[in-house]
């Protein structure tokens, strides 16, 4: 095993994983960003993994329950909210979405680190609980892009894009609340800049493990 193999066994099996949080207005591109993050840059020895959420909405075609969402009736997400079951949830677009606690409490003792797709309200509850978190806010090149992106999904009736359209800017009006902005107008720039921002997190985090030291303290005797 490489050095660097080992170092990434080490920092998985000695750290806390880091969350991430990415939130953006419907159409952005957040979700081809984290599943493009996942796929080219999760590993065996630094894995990198998105929480399912739970959702009340409809599956869109192609979207399979507990890979996409878990997709639940009104009746048993309001039961998992009385049951404290989410670590966060909010209404969003006329239906209920939410991470629950098994979604990511044992991912991140396990030192892998979890990305969640989660709007702007979501986003707060987690910073709250977890300041620790790291937040992301994608924004479209322009709104004309953003509604040719929804249009270009061929996903969503005209009528749910209408509805997205309209409140774009009130998700984005809560840029400023993030700790990283990313325009995401040439994707792969975008997608080289988003894992920079994991790198140096899971970078900054190794430095500061006893272990990292441990490994430095051996090569200076
Ligand atoms: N608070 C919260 N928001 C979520 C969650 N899952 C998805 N969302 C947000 O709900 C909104 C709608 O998601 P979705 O129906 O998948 O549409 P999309 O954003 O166009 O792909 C998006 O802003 C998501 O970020 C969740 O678990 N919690
Ligand atoms: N940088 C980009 N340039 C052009 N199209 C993009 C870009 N990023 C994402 N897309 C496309 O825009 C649409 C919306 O992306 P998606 O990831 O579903 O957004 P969100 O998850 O934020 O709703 C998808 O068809 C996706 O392929």
């Amino acid at each position: 095993m490489s050095l660097e193999q080992n170092q990434d066994k080490v920092e998985t099996s000695q750290r806390s994983g880091n969350l991430f949080v990415v939130s953006a207005p419907s159409g952005a591109g957040k979700s081809s960003l984290i599943k493009a993050l996942l796929a080219e840059h999760s590993s065996a020895e630094a894995p990198l993994q998105v929480a399912v959420s739970h959702t009340t909405r409809n599956p869109r075609p192609g979207e399979e329950n507990g890979q996409h969402y878990h997709f639940v009736s009104h009746e048993t997400f309001v039961d998992m909210i009385a049951a404290n079951g989410f670590y966060e949830h909010a209404k969003v677009f006329d239906n209920y979405y939410g991470t629950s606690r098994q979604a990511i409490e044992n991912t991140l003792e396990q030192g892998i680190d979890v990305f969640l797709d989660i709007d702007w309200q979501g986003a707060r509850q987690v910073k709250e609980q977890y300041p620790a978190a790291h937040t992301v806010f994608i924004l479209p090149p322009s709104i004309a892009e953003l509604e040719r992106r929804l249009q270009g999904r061929g996903q969503d009736s005209a009528e749910v894009i209408a509805k997205r359209m309209s409140e774009a800017k009130s998700e984005m009006s809560h840029v400023h609340e993030f700790d990283y902005v990313l325009i995401n107008d040439d994707f792969s720039r975008t997608l080289t800049d988003f894992y920079s921002i994991v790198l140096d997190k899971r970078l900054t985090q190794t430095a500061q493990s006893t272990t990292y030291a441990n490994l430095i303290a051996e090569l200076l005797v």
